[in-house]
């Protein structure tokens, strides 16, 4: 097993490729391995701790494997592929074997010295984890925003103000990104290799998705720099308005449909099994991969210490086996000795995996998913349900639901902290309250809730509920804007009163 080179290596400088990137601040990186695409033939020049080579590295790979069976059955991430034979979910395995040939300690190392930088594309959270996501691409097929690295917020005030004197509480706004959510982290994964894909001559006209808002957003984003046509399948009247301009604005063709999330999938499915489109859904493993990187993330900004919880809100449920698998590898590889309990949180009018965790995971049944403010995760027939149940099951994880009054109030006080979340880092927040109440979560285990989309996306249930314009709902932490006289006097009461009530 090699140790951590004294210096950290990058692949060779390639000259400005033909295809479009967000981002084009490329330097001469010291090289020290030179990784090339297909095989990535990583040459003997890789710098021991005293300079010499280490000779007969195993090249990194990865491929398609049938989820969670034990077979033969393989297929090369350049195959156009989503289903195993026997119909099941795909997994993208990496030769851990190949990885191991690194200690947990050369990994950190490498990792660490790659954030904030501009040189491409390590500068991304994801790609700073090449070799680890999609180790056979060649950098210049690669179409990145530079997503990721984003902000892990100490929620000081809201964990010892409302949850009991929690102080070890942390928010991953995975949301503070280029399209306004996570996705972007799985897209730019996806969208790198459709780009390759097209390079390579495969079949491929354009790229599909069905949304309930940020898979479209993100999808359509990605497309448009790589000059690739992205086509959206969006149930109408069921997304924010600021989710619906997105892919409108960045040039997709937006298909809007009388129905819900889960029948604009079942279609996206069909289509994209007869017509030379590529599906971007999470059915699609490749977006995990970039997924996933988030959990490093989190085990990189507190330098590699393991938090005790991470709660994920959960709608397609393919993000909670992401973080399940980022962390996991992040164990087996020797950079942290365990991970984390999961916590998957629900809103009550979409909780298929709720009631099926409440069933013992007895049995799965689907459900006709209701209108709920978390309208990203309104989703009754989960496509990832297996993913998830594994990843709950293998890491002692949790499934808890909230209220439509319980997350709006949640996204209400988080907001009076500082912070302006979207409704379903509220039905995330609400888990956390719920456990907290119940003594499962202590008050000083460390907590990472992660929060999943801008809550500038979801500004209208925000004036709803701040205008107390919802019927059902008490909005106890409404802070309507006070309308008074342009008058000195008056503005003098109104400030007098609202000065006593907070001094
Ligand atoms: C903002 C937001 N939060 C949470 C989720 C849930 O993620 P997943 O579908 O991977 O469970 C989604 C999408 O489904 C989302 O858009
Ligand atoms: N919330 C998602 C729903 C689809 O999830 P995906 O991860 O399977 O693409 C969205 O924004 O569309």
């Amino acid at each position: 097993m090699a140790s951590a080179p004294a210096t950290t290596f990058f692949p060779k400088y390639h000259p400005p490729p033909p295809c479009h990137h967000f981002h084009n601040l490329r330097s001469s990186p010291p090289t020290t391995i030179k990784c090339t695409s297909s095989p990535p033939i990583i040459t003997a020049t890789t710098a021991g701790d005293n300079g010499h080579p280490i000779p007969s590295l195993l090249p990194f790979s990865a491929k398609y494997v049938p989820f969670n069976a034990v077979t033969d059955e393989s297929y090369s991430l350049d195959d156009i592929i989503y289903r195993s034979r026997s119909g099941g979910l795909l997994d993208v395995q990496h030769d851990m074997n190949a990885l191991k040939q690194f200690d947990g300690k050369y990994w950190r190392t490498l990792f660490d010295s790659r954030v904030g930088r501009t040189t491409w594309p390590y500068g991304s959270g994801v790609w700073s984890k090449k070799e680890w996501v999609l180790p056979e691409i060649d950098n210049d097929d690669i179409i990145s925003a530079f997503e990721g690295n984003s902000n892990l917020f100490w929620a000081e005030r809201y964990g010892k103000h409302y949850l009991g004197g929690m102080n070890d509480l942390w928010v991953k706004h995975c949301g503070i990104s280029h399209t306004g959510s996570f996705k972007d982290l799985g897209m730019t994964v996806l969208v790198s290799q459709v780009n390759r894909l097209r390079k390579m001559n495969k079949p491929l006209v354009g790229v599909g998705c069905a949304s309930t808002g940020d898979t479209s957003a993100a999808l359509s984003a990605y497309c448009a720099a790589a000059g690739i046509p992205s086509i959206v399948f969006l149930p109408a009247n069921k997304i924010s308005m600021a989710q619906l301009v997105q892919p409108i604005a960045n040039g997709a063709f937006v298909v809007s449909m009388d129905t819900d999330f889960d029948g604009c999938m079942k279609l996206i499915r069909e289509i994209t099994s007869e017509l030379p489109i590529y599906l971007a859904n999470s059915l699609n493993s490749l977006r995990l991969e970039g997924q996933k990187t988030a959990a490093i993330e989190i085990l990189q900004q507190f330098n590699w210490e393991v938090p005790d919880w991470v709660i994920i809100p959960g709608g397609n449920l393919g993000n909670i086996y992401a973080f399940y698998k980022g962390f996991k590898m992040c164990q087996e590889l020797g950079l942290v000795d365990r991970i984390p309990r999961l916590v998957c949180a629900q809103s009550a009018n979409a909780n298929p995996l709720y009631l099926h965790y409440k069933s013992g995971w007895k049995n799965f049944s689907p459900v006709k998913a209701s209108t709920t403010f978390a309208s990203a995760i309104q989703i009754g027939d989960p496509v990832s349900i297996d993913r998830a149940v594994y990843a709950l099951t293998n890491s002692d994880g949790i499934v808890e639901e909230a209220t439509e009054e319980e997350l709006m109030d949640a996204m209400a006080v988080a907001d009076s902290t500082g912070m302006f979340v979207c409704p379903h880092t509220g039905v995330a927040l609400v888990a956390l309250m719920k456990l907290r109440e119940r003594g499962v979560i202590g008050k000083t285990d460390r907590t990472v809730v992660v929060s999943t989309a801008h809550g500038l996306k979801f500004t209208q249930a925000k004036i709803d509920y701040h205008s107390k314009a919802i019927e059902d709902l008490s909005c106890k932490f409404a802070n309507p804007p006070v309308e008074v006289a342009a008058d000195y006097g008056a503005v003098m009461d109104v400030l007098t009163k609202y000065l006593n009530k907070v001094s």
